[in-house]
C-alpha cells in the first residue's frame, strides 16, 4: 500500500538529493551498498543492547537510500538488471539485520523467549513474502496483489514503534510495550501477505495454463 501511495511523494522529495549525488560522481550501486551497510550497522550495534531509540535513528538515516538509488539510476538512465538484483538482494540483508537485532535483544538482556521467537518469525516470514514475488516473477507471473504488509509497511511499522519504544531508556513509562506490539502486527500481517500472494499466484498460474502457457 505504501509502495503505491507514498512512492510518488518520496520521489519528489528525494529527487534533488539524488541529482546532487550524481553530480558529485556517486553511483547508484555505491548508495545501495552504503545504505545497506548503515542499516545493518545500526541494527546490529544498537538493537541487541536494547538501544532502540538510537538504533532507529541510525537505521532511518540510511534506509531512505533504498529510495534514492533507484531514483539516481533512472535519472542517469543506467537502470539495469544488475542494479535491480543488487537492490533486492541487499533489501533482504537489511531486513534480516533489523529483525535479527531485535531477536538478539530478546535472546539476551531483553530475556523473553516468546518475543525472540516472534522476531525470528518476522524475519523469516518477511523473506518468504519477498520470495513469493521474486519466484513468481522468475516464472513469468506478476504476483499482482497489493499485499497487507510488504517491505515498506514492515519497515515503517517496526521502526516507528521501535524508535518510540526506545524512549523507555530516557524514563518514559510503559512505552516499551510498543515494540512487542509492532512484532505481533508484523508477524500476523506477513502471514496474511504470504497467503494473499500465494492465492494470487495460484490464480495467475491457472490463467496461464488456460491460455496455453504455464506448463514447464
Ligand atoms: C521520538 C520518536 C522517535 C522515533 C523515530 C522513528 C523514526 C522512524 C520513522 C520512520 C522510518 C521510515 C522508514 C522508511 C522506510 C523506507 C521504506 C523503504 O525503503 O521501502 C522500500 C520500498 C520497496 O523498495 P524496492 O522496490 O526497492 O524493493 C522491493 C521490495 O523490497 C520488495 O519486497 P516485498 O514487498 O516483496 O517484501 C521486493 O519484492 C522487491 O524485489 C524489491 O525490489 O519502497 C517503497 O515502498 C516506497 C514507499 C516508501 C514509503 C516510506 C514511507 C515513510 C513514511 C513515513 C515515515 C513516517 C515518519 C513518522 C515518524 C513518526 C515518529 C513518531
Ligand atoms: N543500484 C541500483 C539500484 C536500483 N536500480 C534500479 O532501480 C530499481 C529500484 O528502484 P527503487 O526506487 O525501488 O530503488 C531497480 O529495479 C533497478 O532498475 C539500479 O539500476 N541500480
Ligand atoms: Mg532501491
Ligand atoms: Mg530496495
Amino acid at each position: 500500500m505504501l509502495n503505491k501511495y507514498a512512492r510518488a511523494f518520496f520521489t519528489k522529495v528525494l529527487t534533488p538529493f539524488a541529482t546532487f549525488l550524481l553530480r558529485i560522481g556517486v553511483s547508484p550501486d555505491a548508495v545501495t551498498l552504503v545504505g545497506t551497510a548503515g542499516v545493518v550497522a545500526g541494527a546490529l550495534v544498537f538493537f541487541p543492547r536494547g538501544s532502540f531509540f538510537w538504533g532507529t535513528l541510525v537505521i532511518t538515516a540510511f534506509v531512505f537510500s533504498d529510495l534514492v538509488d533507484g531514483n539516481m539510476a533512472r535519472q542517469a538512465g543506467t537502470s539495469s538488471v544488475w542494479g535491480a538484483f543488487l537492490d533486492s538482494t541487499l533489501d533482504r540483508v537489511a531486513d534480516s539485520a533489523v529483525f535479527g537485532g531485535i531477536a538478539l535483544w530478546y535472546a539476551g538482556k531483553g530475556d523473553n523467549l516468546l518475543l525472540c521467537a516472534v522476531a525470528v518469525f518476522c524475519l523469516a516470514s518477511g523473506q518468504v513474502v519477498s520470495y513469493t514475488k521474486a519466484r513468481a516473477e522468475s516464472l513469468g507471473l506478476k504476483c499482482d496483489v497489493q499485499g497487507l504488509v510488504e517491505r515498506a509497511e514492515r519497515l515503517v511499522v517496526t521502526l516507528v514503534l521501535a524508535g518510540l519504544s526506545g524512549l523507555h531508556q530516557f524514563g518514559v513509562p510503559y512505552i516499551d510495550w510498543l515494540l512487542p506490539i509492532a512484532l505481533w502486527l508484523i508477524a500476523v500481517g506477513s502471514l496474511v501477505t504470504v497467503f494473499q500472494r500465494v492465492v494470487t499466484v495460484r490464480r495467475e498460474a491457472a490463467e496461464a495454463v488456460a491460455a496455453g502457457a504455464g506448463r514447464l
